[in-house]
């Protein structure tokens, strides 16, 4: 037996059969910066590397039979929480999350795909602000994502401050869908702006970006690295697997997140 225990990251997230976002994204993160993934499912989804066809949340009673098995069980060392499909959901993960108090949460607001589709069907926003940002350590909505949640803020700092004023301990806002020659991701903490981030595009449409990022931030930060810290390191990790994608469909293209641990490659 190996004693060596390693960090255990509980991700709640939605399967993408095609394999290149949630929950498989997640796995494959976390594994490969030598977490272990405890996974929740929260929706199944008919998706391909272009688009959401369709998706269904799963059962509220089952989601939540799925985490007491574990969390009685596992030690874990930070949440992940990514695609949530539906208020009675949301709802759910809030009352687990009363009873673990103190471990961090990494939370990435998903409301859609990428690349087109809606991946709940109703509005989220308010059962968000009201259930998960307040027990959030670091929320990663990219700048669109940023701006639905906080509908009445005039800029990415207004927003940034009222997510921290809901109770989210760090923001950061990626910057993945600006369009812009260069990509850049903005970090508050502590009710204040910490850091700029800026990255070259690489050229092409990726499949499971945010998904990567958040849950590489919840691996670094179960390792023990501080939120900036994690922030850096999980921003590196990603640009490597951006730039090592892969085409598999006809849509997006897939980043190789074992890139990172892949000597061969
Ligand atoms: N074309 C790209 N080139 C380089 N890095 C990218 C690219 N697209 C995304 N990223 C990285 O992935 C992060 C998350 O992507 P983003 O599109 O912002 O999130 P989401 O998938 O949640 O919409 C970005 O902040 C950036 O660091
Ligand atoms: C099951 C699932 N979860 C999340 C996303 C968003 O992915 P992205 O990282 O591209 O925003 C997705 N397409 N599918």
């Amino acid at each position: 037996m190996n004693e060596m225990r390693p960090p255990v990251v509980m991700v709640f997230a939605g399967h993408d059969p095609c394999g290149g976002a949630g929950i498989q994204a997640d796995i494959e993160t976390l594994t490969s910066l030598g977490c272990h993934p405890c996974t929740v499912i929260t929706a199944l989804t008919a998706q391909d590397t272009h688009c959401v066809r369709d998706f269904q949340p799963v059962s509220v009673t089952f989601m939540v039979e799925q985490a007491r098995a574990v969390l009685e069980d596992v030690r874990v060392d930070a949440f992940k929480i990514g695609m949530t499909a539906s208020v009675e959901i949301i709802e759910a993960i809030h009352t687990l999350l009363q009873d673990y108090a103190g471990i961090p949460v990494v939370f990435d607001p998903v409301m859609a795909a990428g690349g087109g589709g809606a991946l709940s069907k109703e509005n989220l926003i308010e059962a968000f602000t009201d259930l998960l940002i307040p027990v959030t350590t670091v929320i990663t909505p990219n700048s669109l994502e940023a701006k639905l949640i906080c509908s009445d803020a005039d800029s990415l700092d207004a927003c940034a401050q009222q997510l921290m004023a809901l109770g989210a301990g760090y923001v950061l806002v990626t910057g993945g869908h600006d369009k812009s020659p260069e990509i850049i991701n903005r970090l508050w903490g502590h009710r204040q702006f910490l850091e700029e981030y800026k990255q070259k595009r690489l050229p092409g449409d990726f499949h499971g970006t945010g998904c990567t990022l958040s849950s590489a931030l919840a691996g670094y930060i179960a390792h023990g690295a501080s939120v900036a810290g994690a922030v850096r390191e999980a921003q590196a990790y990603t640009a490597k697997a951006i730039h090592n994608s892969r085409r598999l469909g006809m849509g997006q293209l897939i980043p190789d997140r074992l890139a990172w641990s892949s000597k061969a490659r």
